[in-house]
This record gives C-alpha cells, structure tokens and sequence, in this order.
C-alpha cells in the first residue's frame, strides 16, 4: 500500500460560524463482508457545494447514496447521518419522506416518459397538491432554478424525452427541486453531458446553491475546482483529505492528495 490511510486531514467547523446542514458520525458501508466504505466523520456547511472526487471504486458513490438511503437494499450502513438533529440513519426513519429533504440527481438524466410539465407535478399531485396554479406556479419556479425555463416555456406538454441531454438533466434537477429538498446530492450529474451542456448545469448548480447544499460526486477535477466551495478526496474507502477546495487544488496538506491532483496517482 503506497499511501498510509491514517494520514488524513479532515476539516472541522466551528459551528457557530458555519451552519451545516448534516454531518456523518463513523459512517461505514458494507458490502456483504466487505467493507467499502471506512471512517466516515464529515460536516457538510449549508448552501455551499462539496465535490467528492477520488479514483474509480475509492467510495465516493457508496458514500454519497448512502447520506439519503439509496443504499438500504444493497449495502449495510452503520454509524450516524445527522440532518437537523435527527439520524436519517436510524431504522424507524421514513426514508420517503425523508428524501423530500434530501433529493438526488443520478449520473444520467432519468426523466419520466411523460411531458414537461408532468415530470415535475407528478410528485407534486402525490403529495395531495391538487390546485392546478400552486402546481403552474411549481413548475415554472423549478424549471426557473434549474435555468430550463427559457427554454422549455412554451413546450411544457410535449414528451420529456424530446430534450438534448443536456436539457433533460436540468429537468431533472428542476424535478429535484420541486420538492424543496434543503439537500441536492449529484452523483457525476454531467458525465452524459457534452461541454456546453456542463456548463450549462455548472452554471444551475451555482446560483442553486443560494437556497440548497449541494453534494456532488465529479470525475472532472476542473468541474470540481471551478463549481465547489469545498472537496474530499477519498482513496480506497476512506476519505484523506475534506477542505477548502482552493487548499486541495493549490496546497494540499496529504501527499495522496497531492499526487491524485497533480496527476501522479497510482
Ligand atoms: N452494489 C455493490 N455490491 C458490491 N460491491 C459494490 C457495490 N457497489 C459498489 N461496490 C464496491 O464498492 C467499492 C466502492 O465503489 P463506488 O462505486 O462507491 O466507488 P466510486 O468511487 O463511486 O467509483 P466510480 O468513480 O467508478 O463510480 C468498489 O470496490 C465497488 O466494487
């Protein structure tokens, strides 16, 4: 093993200056017997951006599925997950009403085979919200804080799946945020996307991150360094280095960190 996996930095906030959103106590994931996923103790501040970036299978999507639960059926989860002051991690949580609060945005786009206008309200007419202006009123604030509006305005009935790519992702994120989740976790949210399109949701993902805390899972170490405020850096499970993304990039205080950013990992 090259690197030592204790030696790690991870930051700490004084949370009477930082407000954070939600913070995992010893997190470890489990696949059957094998572990994937180690020492989880991380404090992730309100309406800021964290990339998690790491090699292929160091962790990151384990991790990130794990802080809303997507992992319950395939993985087990121990350790804590605290989101205003209740362990979203505890067994008699309802996981669906508690992903209201912390939505996802999968790596490719997933909209529904159903139009515009009806990805967006179709979780809406779930929850019991009948009054079809509250739902126009949803609908165009939500493709507004995605940046799809402009687009899509005057086609909001023809088919979801008409969209570039590009388009279709936003929506989703516009689905996402339908919801009013106080957390958006992205797992590579542009990795179907071509340039224009990423940037496209890089520009989303930052004026988002007024009203939401964003936790995203990015290959692309520029996206991570133009769009996050804050990065982890995991390698093999465990996460080394969690900063001020300015430090990872430019002064990282691990040599592992050093070497993955600087491209002489491995
Ligand atoms: N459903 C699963 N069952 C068993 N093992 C899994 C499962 N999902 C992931 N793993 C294993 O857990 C480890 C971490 O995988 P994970 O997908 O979290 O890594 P990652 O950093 O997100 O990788 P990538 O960047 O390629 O998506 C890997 O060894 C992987 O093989």
């Amino acid at each position: 093993m090259k690197y030592d996996l204790k030696d790690t930095y991870i930051v700490r906030f004084n949370q009477k200056e930082t407000e954070i959103a939600m913070t995992t106590n010893n997190l470890q994931v489990f696949y059957g017997n094998k572990q994937a996923f180690f020492d989880g103790n991380m404090q992730f501040p309100k309406n800021r951006i964290t990339a998690l970036i790491g090699a292929s299978g160091s962790g990151k999507s384990t991790f990130l599925r794990s802080l809303n639960r997507m992992n319950d059926d395939v993985a087990r989860v121990e350790g804590q997950i605290m989101y205003r002051g209740i362990d979203i991690n505890s067994r008699n949580i309802n996981v669906y009403e508690m992903r209201k609060h912390v939505g996802m945005v999968f790596q490719r786009p997933n909209p529904f085979s159903k139009s515009i206008r009806d990805n967006i309200t179709f979780a809406l007419k779930e929850k019991g919200l009948k009054d079809k202006v509250e739902q126009d009123r949803i609908v165009e604030e939500s493709l507004k804080g995605a940046a799809l509006w402009d687009e899509v305005k005057d086609d909001l009935d023809k088919s979801a799946l008409a969209l570039s790519g590009g388009q279709q992702q936003r929506l989703c994120i516009a689905r996402a945020i339908a919801m009013k989740p106080d957390i958006l976790l992205m797992d590579e949210p542009c990795s179907a996307l071509d340039p224009i399109s990423t940037l496209k949701v890089e520009e989303t993902m930052l004026k988002l991150k007024e009203r939401y805390t964003i936790i995203i899972v990015t290959h692309n170490m520029q996206q991570a360094s133009r769009v996050s405020d804050y990065t982890a850096f995991f390698h093999m499970g465990h996460v080394i280095e969690y900063d001020k993304t300015k430090h990872i990039f430019t002064n990282p205080a691990i040599k592992a960190t050093e070497d993955y950013v600087s491209g002489n990992f491995g």
